[in-house]
């Protein structure tokens, strides 16, 4: 369809590559919807985020990693009926490829690994910070795309891995003041369900999706969940019995259940000794109802959560030993989380523990004189050459203008350079909280 002249914006088109654009009409100036623009004041606290993700994971020597934002769609194709899977945000493009943006980071990194294969020395630890992206439809006015920080050990088979990860995020909340008595850290294993399932003989095809359902607990009835259940052939006997199980909150009556000899009540009780070990006990707790809602996970799963109860999980991880098989490659042991940008910064307004990160420009520097635009270009140049912030005035603006300017950027020092001064290859520094003034060679300015 080509643009005719006249055409409005508002004309669907029959087919790409563009739509017909009136271009004498205003483009909407909003992002699209559930999508957010960061201007700064936003990209200063996003910012001041994203600093504290990456000071926590080069603390515990992870190497940064990112991916492209575009995937193939088939990475994100996996059996077990996860949510996540009818809110990819896919489609075909120009060259009739189906490709999706990316909803998590986990599946680029399974690929990356692969991609590198035996090149890589392990156990990998490594860290991204990157966008990912859900399409659902706007009836729930969730958004459409979040920051995840994730985290993610591969290579190591037992819970030390998955030890150090909790302790990573421990770090994290306390290094941003939030506290034992904010958050909380409900830890489990898949392997729990697993084995009560096999207690009932539920064939192992049915552990993902049983894991999948599961995680619904709290979001759906319990008659909506029994009905799963029996939707993917599970008895009555077993499902009576694994939402027991689900409400277990402490290893003796866990044992009780299963017996204190299987894998899962070891694995458990490792991960706890090593969390004293650590000196993160208080920040953790068992808690079976923990499953978390993606397929891969195999063994250990924990999430972060706010102990006010009013906020969705902040962050959540666990084991998944099996993820690399499901792409065709060898099976690789790994565990890892993923941190969003969102509720967490809920959880700090909440807890008003929201940072003021202002703008803070070291610098103004301005000519009153129009013929020394050139003077105050280099005296900027000076001082930036030092690694000073200048913000310099770029017009002949009036001082009144300029004090207002410092101000709004929290200059320290204002630098004039005027006529008289410049003539002795001085310039004025006015120290903007005290008002001292005084004058200084230009090549002694610092
Ligand atoms: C609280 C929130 O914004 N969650 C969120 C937002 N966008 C997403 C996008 C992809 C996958 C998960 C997402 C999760």
């Amino acid at each position: 369809v080509n643009a005719t002249p006249h055409a409005s914006r508002s004309s669907s088109v029959s087919s790409p590559p563009y739509q017909a654009v009136d271009y004498s009409q205003k483009i909407d100036v909003n992002p699209r919807k559930g999508t957010r623009d960061f201007p700064p004041e936003d990209m200063r606290l996003r910012n001041w985020l994203f600093q504290n993700f990456r000071e926590v994971s080069q603390l515990f020597g992870f190497e940064e990693v990112d991916y492209p934002i575009l995937e193939s769609e088939a990475l994100y194709i996996r059996k077990g009926g996860e949510e996540i899977r009818d809110q990819i945000y896919c489609f075909e493009d120009r060259g009739n490829r189906r490709v999706a943006l990316r909803p998590e980071l986990t599946p680029s990194l399974a690929r990356l690994v692969m991609q590198k294969g035996q090149s890589l020395s392990y156990p990998i630890k490594w860290y991204a910070i990157g966008q990912c992206w859900r399409y659902e439809n706007m009836t729930r006015g969730r958004r459409r795309e979040h920051y995840q920080w994730n985290m993610d050990i591969i290579g190591v088979p037992d819970v030390t891995g998955e030890a150090e990860l909790i302790s990573s995020i421990v770090t994290f909340f306390k290094r941003i003041g939030i506290t034992a008595k904010d958050v909380g850290i409900k830890i489990s294993s898949r392997k729990v369900l697993q084995e009560v399932m096999s207690l009932y003989s539920v064939p192992e095809t049915s552990f993902t999706k049983a894991c999948i359902i599961i995680d619904k607990m709290g979001k759906i009835t319990i008659e909506e969940l029994k009905k799963e259940l029996k939707s993917i052939e599970l008895s009555n006997d077993a499902i009576e019995n694994l939402l027991q199980v689900l409400s277990i909150k402490s290893f003796t009556e866990l044992e009780e259940k299963l017996g204190g000899t299987g894998e899962a009540i070891n694995e458990l009780k490792q991960l706890f000794s090593l969390a004293e070990k650590f000196g993160y006990s208080e920040w953790i707790q068992f808690d079976a109802s923990v499953v978390r809602g993606l397929a891969y996970y195999t063994g250990i799963v924990f999430e972060g959560f706010d102990r006010e109860g009013k906020l969705r999980a902040v962050c959540g991880g666990g084991r998944y030993d099996r993820l690399f098989s499901t792409f065709g490659g060898d099976d690789l042991p790994a565990c890892g989380f993923g941190f969003g940008d969102a509720v967490i910064i809920e959880l700090l307004k909440e807890r008003r523990l929201l940072p003021e990160v202002p703008l803070e420009i070291e610098n103004i520097v301005c000519s009153l004189d129009p013929d020394l635009k050139g003077a105050a270009a280099r005296v900027a140049s000076v001082l930036r050459g030092k690694g000073r912030c200048v913000d310099l005035v770029l017009e002949n603006k009036p001082l009144k203008w300029v004090f207002k300017r410092a101000a709004r950027i929290n200059a320290r020092r204002l630098i004039l350079v005027g006529s008289a001064e410049w003539e002795k290859g001085m310039v004025v520094v006015k120290i903007l909280s005290s008002g001292e003034q005084y004058q200084v060679n230009v090549d002694e300015l610092e």
